[in-house]
């Protein structure tokens, strides 16, 4: 007969989901046992880890991944990287084990109490399923609520005496089960949009992650020449969907509100796709939108569409959209935006380089289709402004802000694309987070340059401390940290550069190797 735990695995199987990030416990191991010779197992060594490197991999690979967490106390761990997944729209199908059912109500220890509960609001579904002849017909649900649009997120628990229970045949059922979403806007919702683009005397475009999502940044570059419009990216921005050395590239918008007035004056259309609008994070109050201008809002996320302070929205598939609604858009006359100027190097200081250094030496020396993993919030648009990113998936930013996403992230993003060089830029601070991730890169030998710019503080809240007339917060500086030390212990090779040559050579011999390596690199600060 077949068992909640035979079907389960057929499941996973059919459904692609053969690789599973987790940190185990007692409540876990009926799952594991029998852990089939096709499946990976991936150890993170805590559950902010197994999260981040889960994200990366989904990110990365554009599929629903399973992660297995220990109980309460797993879940609660993962929650910060959780910020991160939902609002990047992972698709994360999280199990997490729970006690056995008769010990639940007595709040016996490891006992999830209300489980369904604790992942909220950072999942799209949660679940603990009523019985156990239910598992696979839950997590068949989790896995298709995972991946249909908005993708997200989503969240089961299951009692550990589950897995050995008898299940009829129908159960696997699920297992045969294709679900897919079509999205395509219909003609006359296209036909009116193509009107108000080919009317527009100015047009302005702001491109967010989704577009790199759903790998349609060549269409953005073709509706961007189609209608000779700059093209910025959406604020906070944590993918990159644009080539940015293309003439129509000018740069990530600012996070604030009036920022945003600001650098869109004198446009009468701003096309957003992808994106919230808009994902703002310092305060800076101002109006809404320039004067005369009109916003449309392509997304695939009926919440992001819902929520927006202005402008009018259509819900679909992004890919599917731009496809259909290019051919109905005419040539335009306008003259092509001028490409931005290549910024000047800045000169290192002694024992410290410049972050500006560092980009420019990745830029010269980095694979022409790197993946950079960035998490070092003060260096973010020096970043953006020296470092080429010319294909989909070059950039992964921690969507929500939640630090901790960088190292875990790179490693399971790497994991997901073994044909591209994955480089992790990360801050001094950031770093700490998740630190334990270069303890998987070194087991799995997972060959991430993980790239550490050490300049002993927060560098981006000291510039919010200046915003917001805190200068004396305390708690803001991270001084006497020793990357190398850190890194070897966890068993990553490691070495400190503080000039420009040492970096170079370093960092030629890291993209050369075939297992992990770190370079800590003493840095100045700079402006956000
Ligand atoms: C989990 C978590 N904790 C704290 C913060 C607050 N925070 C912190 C602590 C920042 C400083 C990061 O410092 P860094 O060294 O990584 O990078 P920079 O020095 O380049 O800013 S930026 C920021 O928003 C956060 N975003 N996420
Ligand atoms: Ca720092």
């Amino acid at each position: 007969m077949p068992t909640v735990h035979s079907v389960t695995y057929q499941l996973l199987r059919r459904q692609g989901l053969s690789v599973v990030f987790g940190n185990p416990g007692s409540n876990e191991l009926p799952f594991l046992k029998d852990f089939p010779e096709d499946f990976q197992y991936v150890l993170g060594l805590h559950e902010g880890v197994v999260v981040g490197m889960a994200d990366g991999y989904a990110l990365a690979s554009g599929r629903p991944v399973l992660v297995n967490l220990h109980a309460a106390a797993g879940t609660g761990n993962a929650m910060g990287a959780l910020t991160n997944a939902w609002y990047s729209h992972s698709p994360l199908v999280l199990t997490a084990g729970q006690q056995a059912r008769s010990m639940i109500g007595v709040e016996s220890m490891l006992a999830n109490v209300d489980a369904p509960s604790l992942p909220r609001p950072l999942v799209k579904w949660s679940y603990e399923p009523a019985c156990p002849e239910d598992v696979p017909r839950a997590i068949s649900q989790a896995i298709h609520m995972a991946n249909l649009p908005a993708k997200g997120p989503v969240y089961v628990s299951i009692p550990h005496d589950d897995w050995g229970r008898e299940v009829a045949e129908d159960a696997a059922l699920v297992t045969r089960r294709d679900v897919d979403h079509a999205g395509t806007p219909s003609d006359e919702q296209l036909a009116g949009l193509a009107e108000r683009l080919n009317r527009a005397s100015n047009p302005v475009l702001v491109l967010g992650p989704e577009v790199d999502a759903e790998h349609a940044n060549a269409l953005a570059v073709d509706l961007a020449e189609r209608l000779r419009m700059p093209a910025w990216v959406a604020p906070s921005a944590s993918r990159c969907p644009f080539p940015t050395r293309h003439a129509c590239f000018r740069g990530v918008l600012p996070a604030a509100i009036s920022g945003i007035s600001g650098k869109l004056e004198g446009h009468d259309l701003i096309l957003v796709i992808g994106a919230p609008v808009f994902r703002y994070h310092q305060y800076a109050p101002g109006r809404y939108l320039p004067e005369g201008a009109e916003l449309i809002h392509l997304t695939s996320d009926a919440q992001e569409a819902a929520r927006a302070p202005m402008g009018d929205a259509l819900v679909g598939g992004l890919y599917a959209t731009l496809n259909k609604l290019l051919p109905a858009l005419r040539q335009s006359e306008r003259a092509m935006p001028e490409p931005l100027p290549l910024p000047q190097p800045v000169p290192d200081e002694p024992g410290r380089l410049a972050p500006e250094s560092v980009f420019d030496a990745l830029d010269e020396l980095a694979p022409k289709d790197a993946i950079f993993v960035k998490e070092s919030t003060s260096t973010v648009t020096a970043f953006w402004q020296r470092v080429e990113m010319r294909q989909p998936d070059s950039y992964f930013f921690p969507a929500a802000g939640g630090l901790g996403f960088g190292l875990p992230a790179a490693v399971g993003v790497q994991l997901a694309r073994p044909e591209r060089q994955v480089i992790a830029v990360i801050g001094d601070g950031s770093a700490n987070y998740a630190i334990s991730a270069l303890w998987s890169a070194a087991q799995y030998g997972v060959p991430v340059v993980f790239i550490i710019l050490r300049n002993d503080t927060y560098g981006a809240l000291r510039w919010f401390s200046r915003m917001l007339d805190a200068e004396d917060a305390p708690g803001l500086d991270v001084p006497g940290l020793d990357f190398c030390a850190l890194a070897r212990g966890y068993g990553v090779e490691a070495v400190c550069t503080d000039t420009r040559d040492a970096f170079e050579s370093a960092l030629r011999q890291a993209l050369n190797a075939t297992k992990p390596m770190l370079i800590e690199v003493p840095t100045t600060t700079i402006e956000p």
